[in-house]
């Protein structure tokens, strides 16, 4: 269920996150179920524990913070009972006001990329958050039913881009050779430019952001210089995941960035679910993690 705006059509979420960024601070906090953290919380690991310690989540910090992201491995792992605690978390966050970008890391072709859209994108859909993290290595035009389905329900999209692992080089920094005759300017880019440079297609003149956002991880050095990635020209949100348990910090989040830091949203799991599970220590560690990402991205 998407907020509808004053003419019944959705708000989009990249003005819904921009507002939610504005009150809140530019952090996402990372529902991370990890085995290890079940355990230091005192909580079996299967779905029940899993439950316990998502709406344990949810209670403490629902409200409080301008986004969450469940990541769904973390509830497949316990199955159907765990994808069911996804949807759980999903309702409740909406029900406490606070936007949901699901990590699903989907990507696929056509129809059943169409298919993948219906999951976690379409209105009524139990998994269906406010935004979806997708890969965009079958081809960035291999989103297009997703990118669709996300405009016309005022939902969001967040495209791997730069990701926070030491391998993604690899691929994301490779350079496309004479490239395809619709690649345009991008031919001959960094596979990473050329995934921003079709992003920011999409986010043309969207005020105050775009919907299409990239991923882009803090601990990723001078690699937007490196692989010639325009990331104003995005405009869109940039989540960045590396802060905090990857070891990125105000320094990492306030150089990577450069003059997009104001479309950050800076992200960290298991830095603070481990201050868990006592629920004003966790929004103690929320709201830390919070003056410090609008410290660096909006000082
Ligand atoms: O899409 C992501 O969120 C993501 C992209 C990326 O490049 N690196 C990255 O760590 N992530 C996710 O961000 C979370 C990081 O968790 P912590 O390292 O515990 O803060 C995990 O759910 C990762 O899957």
């Amino acid at each position: 269920m998407t907020a509808p705006g004053v003419t019944g059509a959705p708000v989009p979420f990249g003005a819904r996150l921009a507002a939610a960024m504005d009150e809140h601070g530019p952090l996402c906090v990372g529902i991370d179920p990890h085995a290890s953290l079940l355990r230091a919380w005192d909580l079996t690991d299967d779905a029940d524990g899993l439950r316990e310690f998502s709406l344990r989540v949810m209670d403490a910090l629902g409200g409080q913070v301008a986004a969450f992201k469940p990541q769904a491995a973390f509830f497949e792992r316990h199955g159907s009972r765990g994808l069911a605690v996804l949807e759980e978390v999903i309702a409740a966050a909406r029900a406490a006001g606070t936007l949901t970008i699901v990590d699903a890391k989907r990507g696929d072709i056509g129809s059943t990329m169409g298919a993948y859209a219906d999951a976690f994108l379409a209105d009524g859909s139990p998994l269906a958050g406010d935004a979806l993290t997708v890969s965009p290595y079958l081809g960035f035009g291999s989103l297009d039913p997703a990118v669709e389905l996300a405009a016309a329900t005022g939902r969001g999209l967040f495209v791997l881009c730069l990701t926070s692992n030491k391998e993604g080089f690899e691929v994301q920094h490779a350079r496309t050779t004479a490239g395809p005759a619709d690649a345009g300017d991008a031919a001959g880019a960094t596979v990473a430019a050329l995934m921003a440079a079709r992003a920011a297609v999409l986010n043309a003149g969207a005020e105050p952001l775009g919907s299409v956002g990239l991923v882009v991880g803090a601990t990723i050095g001078d690699a937007v210089a490196a692989t010639g990635t325009d990331l104003v020209a995005v405009n869109g949100p940039l989540l960045a995941p590396g802060v905090g348990a990857q070891g990125a910090g105000e320094r990492e989040l306030a150089t990577t960035f450069g003059s997009a830091r104001r479309n950050v949203l800076a992200s960290s799991s298991r830095a603070v679910l481990a201050a868990g599970p006592a629920p004003d220590a966790l929004l103690t560690a929320a709201a830390a993690a919070a003056r410090e990402a609008r410290g660096a991205l909006r000082g």
